[in-house]
């Protein structure tokens, strides 16, 4: 299979390394040159592991095969750029699986490449952490995807679930992929947002009933308008349950968003608390909540 990645960060590292342990032949990074050079220089850890990637370029495209599976593991403010940089591999079969957090990214690729090419997808559970070229994880959680609804597995991707059962990768198809990425944007808009803010990592939050009030106030925000958008929610059970999803994660590690902002990069918050209050507009729920967390992570990253 050729299982192509862009962006080979915290999450595409995790699943490119998977991959390529079961089988490296199947494992390609694009990348653009200035990376590329920087890859081959510094190389690339693991889990402490060093892994010897195939770094290939836009113009090797004509060389190649086409992607099977693209997995897009950029961060949101890098996707844009990003497209014109894999779109030449992409064949009429291939199917592209973007893991970026949020609920837009799969619309803004598909839009470029057309959307019959995407798959809906997120990873859940993980807390992989990246410092320059070494990422370490010691949760590796769940891979979700699949077509907007699945009744069963689709056709379109039987082979790569052989392929993920082989590596040994865990994931999951569920029947409704629209409600599971609601689910999983619930989580983000909590523990991202609040972990950036003040800067809490997963062990901080499991211990921290303040910290816990104001996830669940943004989160809270986030089902009323997947409600009132029929994408059903029981609220008071999603709020009890919000901490949950990062009792396991390593107390050492944080959150994705919460990485950004101590290595004082710019952060997704557009297609986050961004997300909601554009939603919560058209949707006629009030936001205030994440109006704050969205002036507060701007205000912060002014800073840098
Ligand atoms: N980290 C986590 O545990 C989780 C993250 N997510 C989501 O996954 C997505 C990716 O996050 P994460 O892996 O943490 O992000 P990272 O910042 O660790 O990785 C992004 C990678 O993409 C590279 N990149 C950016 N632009 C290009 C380009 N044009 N060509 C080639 N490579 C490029 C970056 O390189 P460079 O550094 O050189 O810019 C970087 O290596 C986000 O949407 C995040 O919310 C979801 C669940 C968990
Ligand atoms: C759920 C969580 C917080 C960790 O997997 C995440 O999605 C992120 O860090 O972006």
């Amino acid at each position: 299979m050729n299982i192509y990645f862009i962006g080979l960060g915290a999450l595409g590292s995790l699943y490119a390394s998977k991959i390529y342990d079961y089988n490296p032949s199947f494992v390609k990074i694009i990348t653009d040159e200035r990376r590329k050079e920087k890859l081959e220089k510094e190389g690339f850890y693991v889990n402490q592991k060093s892994y010897n990637f195939e770094y290939i370029l836009p113009k090797d495209a004509a060389n190649v095969p086409k992607a099977d599976i693209l997995f897009v593991c950029v961060k949101y403010l890098q996707l844009e750029n990003s497209i014109p940089l894999f779109q030449d591999f992409i064949g009429e079969k291939t199917k592209v699986i973007s893991i970026l957090n949020g609920i837009s990214s799969e619309k803004i690729i598909g839009e470029k490449i057309g959307m019959e090419h995407m798959l809906y997808a997120y990873g859940v559970g993980m807390d992989a952490f990246r410092e320059g070229n070494k990422v370490r994880f010691s949760q590796e959680g769940t891979l979700v995807f699949g077509e907007k609804t699945n009744d069963e597995i689709p056709a379109s991707i039987a082979t790569f679930v052989t392929l993920l059962q082989k590596a040994n990768i865990q994931f999951k198809i569920p029947e409704d992929m629209e409600h599971a990425l609601w689910k999983k944007f619930i989580l983000n808009i909590a523990a991202n947002q609040i972990s950036a803010t003040l800067r809490l990592n997963y062990g901080n939050i499991k211990h921290n009933e303040f910290a816990q009030k104001l996830m669940r106030m943004a989160a809270a925000e986030v089902i009323d308008i997947a409600n009132k958008k029929e994408i059903h929610f029981d609220k008071a059970d999603e709020l009890e349950h919000l901490i949950d999803n990062i009792q396991k994660l390593a107390d050492e590690n944080t959150t994705s968003m919460c990485q950004d902002i101590l290595a004082h990069r710019y952060t997704e918050v557009d297609m986050f608390a961004g997300e909601v209050i554009r939603q919560g507009i058209e949707n006629n729920i009030p936001t205030p909540v994440n109006e704050l967390l969205y002036l507060e992570i701007k205000a912060i990253e002014k800073t840098f």
